[in-house]
């Protein structure tokens, strides 16, 4: 990089916008992280933050030593990359945009003739050109003359996001027919994916149809794992022999969907009309997955009243710590309404302080419990072995509801084995 590269405001830095800073950052550019959390700011500052994701801590340290700035309040920069929060009001019925207009504002403060202001936030199509370009406008500069003003989705897997940060394909699109070319040259300077141009409630489109295409992906193959088990049929079997097929992929079927977007993104398709109706009942099949789980479990222990069970996994997926919208604390609930007496949950990646419920180790969660129910499909449970759980446990059920024990072994060591 030389003097005159341009310097980067980001607004927001969790789960994406840290790794975003950090890697402009350590791309040499000269970054302005702001986030409105003064406790993150100062946590961050001494290079200290809660966000897990591999590498992540290094990578964030190097770019405070060289390049990465954390201020209290937004500073003047050629770039603002916005990475704030989306949540969806689900008793408003609609996408809070809140975050998304005070982060304009803060732009709006400090924007001059010529700056590029990016959305990166998940945000329903055409908040980019309506209510951000409101806000940001607001400074007396217009975003078809003045200044740039456009979008680019994040699809960043967790667990694996620093790898896709700099490696997906990504889109940019822009408002007013301004032109992509300062946009594709920022994303161009650090991701090796291809860039691809559209307009910027395309690319906001394009964000939502891709988690709602895996959401509903996700729903038919828990459907089909419902249909297999009426008919008495093993899910796993017949999805890999259909998948076998040149043109059939189905996904795998589990606990119900979790994580901070594919459970919410979909709803924000909603937004100002009732035309999805594949999407939403999609969204209800995924999540009438866990009252399925609760559902295998009574039958195979008749009632539950005075049950102990052990609910192993709380992450909502594999190698991540993350807990948000999980599928476990459903199932819990459940199962502590159907009247299972004491529930015990273990997580080898989820620390009891970070949900402010009390953990336990594997062992002291199987010991003289009724049934297990494996919930989360971290890769250290495909290695558990029965007779760990045959010292333990007062009771010989055990839900697997990814399908990662081996049914034949469980079964010789004396166990009654159910899969989702
Ligand atoms: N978490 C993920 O893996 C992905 C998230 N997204 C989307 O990216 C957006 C951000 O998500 P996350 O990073 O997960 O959220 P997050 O909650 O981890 O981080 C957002 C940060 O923004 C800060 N903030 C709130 N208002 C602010 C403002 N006005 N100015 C500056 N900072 C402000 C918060 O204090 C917080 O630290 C959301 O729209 C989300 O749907 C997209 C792809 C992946
Ligand atoms: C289209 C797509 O793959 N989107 C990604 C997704 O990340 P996320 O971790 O939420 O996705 P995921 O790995 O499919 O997991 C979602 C949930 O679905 C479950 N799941 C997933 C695949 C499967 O066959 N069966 C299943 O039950 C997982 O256990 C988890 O509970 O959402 C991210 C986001 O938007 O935040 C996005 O950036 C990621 O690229």
């Amino acid at each position: 990089m030389t003097d005159t590269e341009p310097r980067i405001c980001v607004h927001g830095l969790g789960y994406v916008g840290l790794p975003t800073a950090a890697v402009l950052a350590n791309s040499g550019y000269e970054v302005y992280g702001f986030d409105a959390d003064p406790d993150h700011r100062s946590d961050l500052m001494k290079g200290s933050f809660d966000i897990e994701e591999p590498d992540l801590d290094r990578f964030v340290r190097r770019a405070l030593k060289d390049g990465l700035r954390i201020v209290s309040q937004p500073q003047e920069a050629e770039f603002h990359v916005i990475c704030v929060p989306t949540p969806y009001d689900k008793d408003l019925d609609r996408t809070d945009l809140s975050y998304v207009e005070a982060a304009g504002e803060a732009v709006a403060a400090e924007l001059r003739e010529g700056d590029v202001v990016i959305l990166s936030s998940t945000v329903p199509p055409g908040t980019t050109a309506g209510r951000l370009r409101d806000v940001v406008e607001r400074s007396g500069l217009s975003a078809s003359e003045d200044f740039v003003l456009g979008y680019s989705p994040e699809t960043v897997l967790p667990g694996n996001t620093l790898t896709e940060l700099r490696e997906n394909d990504r889109i940019v699109g822009t408002v007013g027919g301004q032109p992509t070319d300062r946009l594709v040259a920022l994303y161009d300077s650090f991701v090796s994916g291809d860039i691809r141009t559209a307009d910027a409630t395309t690319a906001e489109f394009v964000k939502l149809i891709q988690n709602a295409y895996r959401d509903t992906n996700i729903a038919f193959a828990n459907e089909i794992a419902k249909l297999a088990h009426e008919f008495g049929i093993d899910s796993r079997e017949a999805i890999a022999m259909a998948n076998e097929h040149p043109r059939v992929e189905i996904l795998r079927p589990g606990p119900g969907v979790g994580g901070h977007c594919i459970p919410i993104d979909p709803l924000f398709l909603n937004h100002n009309n009732d035309i999805p109706m594949l999407i939403e009942t999609a969204r209800r099949v995924n999540d009438g997955m866990p009252e399925f789980v609760a559902e295998l479990l009574s039958a195979a222990l008749g009632d539950l009243e005075g049950m102990r069970v052990a609910l192993l996994g709380v992450a909502y997926k594999g190698g991540v710590s993350d807990v948000r919208e999980t599928p476990s604390f459903v199932i819990a609930e459940g199962l502590l309404e159907r009247g299972v007496d004491e529930l015990r949950l273990t997580d080898p990646y989820v620390n009891s302080d970070d949900i402010g419920y009390e953990l336990s180790s594997l062992e002291e969660s199987l010991d003289e419990v009724d049934a297990a129910v494996l919930v989360t499909d971290h890769p250290e449970y495909g290695a558990l072995s029965p007779q760990t759980f045959a010292d333990r446990m007062s009771g010989d059920v055990i839900v697997d509801t990814r399908a990662m024990l081996d049914m034949d072994r469980w079964e010789a060591a004396g166990f009654d084995v159910y899969q989702v």
